[in-house]
């Protein structure tokens, strides 16, 4: 038993004088006068703040009041009058200034009520001091197809928090999936909820641009309605995705992408395609070296794309730190259609002569202007040797979970890298990591028919040479 206890705390001594709390009555006007002015404070607040239902309201009676139903059904029909014309006139300020705000606030409304439960199941509501802390919604924005909530979250909550939760937000609030964005500010969190689905449709081909830009260069469509535009200096590009997810449509969106400039010595192609021929051949024009029939052709273009790296490596050392091409310094796309074709299936030898130039390219290629852009269905570590050598990873739809962690890295699916549940039926559509973005971006990359590649190929050929032979014109 201690000898002394010490009990920290102000102690509170009995008061020499104790009184009872007051009882004044009042008259029962007074009391009623009192409740009223309260009453008609509330109401004062109430209208104010939901000026958007009772503006209308007042207007409405007021038109009835003067002029009967006449007033108030001939003002609906002017405004709806009104609306169709602007609708008609100028859609995209319609929707802008007009449609959106009103659904809105609609919105904000439907949010609301389904907020609390949607926090607490998914579990978002943190339980602090004996209370329940839900994160705020501030703000709900519609854009086509999406709506855009502003969220506070609770101290010590992160926009990952959001992210891992997305699908449980998406189901309770009936959406196709919700992504979760960092805030304009910290503590804040954006979840772009997504409600149609502006990939579902085939996206045709995306127009040429004159003269391309390297850092901008238009693929296909985000999920949120704008162009995929990939940046091409400073990177190399993987592929990965099924058999039949369409690394094909990647590939020919960015030719396309490129055609221009492959027209005007800009760029230059070298195409090395395992499978005959078979993929890339249709476009055959555009590629200025061309191999297809055996391993060794392939890893001779691949040492003369060393070379060029090594020679320019050596001219701009110093000088520039990135590249800049001209027609008489092309920039140099080497795209590989298979790359577990020649990084497994060849004979031991080529394939160490291919791994160790691929390596090397893929290092130090990026500055010099000389890029690599390689497609596999396959991204384990024995058909794919080294994904970080790749900066920029496309991965349309996979066949497992676990192929989604060797693409990208861990996390990237608990954030929203769905690629194996994308549907089999909606090939050409991929995830992406945008620049600056945590969050993957689903898109969809524009999908060329043969006929439309063949074309494309004729108007913007370049001069080619297959497996080692220069040919004059095209060989379509
Ligand atoms: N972006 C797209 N939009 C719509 N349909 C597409 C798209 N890409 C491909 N497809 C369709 O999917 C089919 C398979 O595409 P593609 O051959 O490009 O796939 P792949 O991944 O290259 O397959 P493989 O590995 O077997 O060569 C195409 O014939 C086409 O019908």
């Amino acid at each position: 038993m201690p000898l002394v206890n010490v009990i920290r705390g102000e102690r509170i001594d009995t008061a020499p004088l104790n009184v009872r709390t007051p009882i004044v009555r009042l008259p029962i006007w007074l009391v009623l006068s009192w409740w009223f002015l309260k009453g008609l404070a509330l109401t004062l607040v109430l209208a104010c703040r939901y000026w958007y239902v009772t503006g209308p309201a007042a207007l409405l009676l007021w038109l009835y009041v003067d002029f009967g139903w006449l007033g108030p059904v001939g003002l609906v029909a002017g405004l709806i009058c009104a609306g169709c014309g602007w609708h008609f006139g100028h859609r995209s300020s319609f929707l802008r200034w007009g449609w959106f705000p009103v659904l809105g606030r609609w919105r904000r409304g439907v949010y609301r009520r389904r907020w609390h439960p949607a926090m607490a199941t998914a579990k978002l509501a943190v339980s602090f001091d004996g209370h329940t802390v839900l994160p705020v919604l501030k703000r709900v924005r519609c854009r086509p197809g999406c709506d855009e909530l502003l969220v506070r979250m609770v101290t010590g909550q992160i926009p990952d928090d959001f992210a891992a939760a997305a699908e449980r937000l998406a189901h309770t609030f009936g959406a196709r999936a919700v992504k979760a964005l960092p805030g304009p500010r910290y503590g804040e969190a954006l979840l772009l909820v997504m409600r149609g689905d502006p990939l579902a449709a085939t996206v045709g081909p995306l127009p040429v641009p004159d003269v391309p830009d390297f850092t901008a260069l238009p693929l296909g469509i985000r999920e949120d309605g704008e162009i995929y535009l990939l940046c091409l200096f400073g990177t190399q590009v993987l592929i990965v995705g099924a058999t039949g997810a369409g690394k094909g449509s990647v590939i020919w969106s960015l030719l396309r992408a490129l055609a221009a400039g492959i027209r005007s010595g800009l760029v230059q192609v070298w195409g090395l395609d395992p499978k005959g021929g078979m993929e890339l051949g249709i476009g055959l024009d555009l590629f200025t070296r061309f191999a297809c029939k055996n391993a060794e052709a392939m890893a001779d273009m691949l040492d003369e794309a060393l070379a060029v790296v090594q020679e320019r490596t050596a001219r701009l050392m110093g000088l520039t730190r990135q590249h800049i091409p001209t027609v008489d310094d092309p920039l140099y796309l080497i795209v590989i259609d298979e790359l577990a074709a020649l990084t497994s299936y060849a004979d031991r030898k080529t394939k160490e002569r291919i791994k160790s130039s691929l390596g090397l390219l893929l290092t130090q290629g990026r500055a010099v202007g000389v890029h690599v852009v390689a497609a596999i269905q396959d991204p384990r570590k024995e058909t794919l040797p080294d994904r970080n050598l790749f900066p920029t990873r496309i991965a349309l739809r996979l066949s497992e979970e676990s192929e989604v962690e060797m693409v990208f890295g861990k996390g990237m699916r608990d954030r929203g890298a769905l690629c194996d549940r994308i549907p089999m039926a909606t090939p050409g559509v991929a995830f992406v990591a945008l620049d600056g973005d945590p969050t993957p971006m689903r898109v969809r990359f524009s999908f060329l028919t043969d006929r439309q590649i063949r074309t494309m190929a004729r108007t913007y050929a370049a001069r080619p040479v297959i497996d080692g032979q220069w040919t004059e014109g095209g060989a379509a």
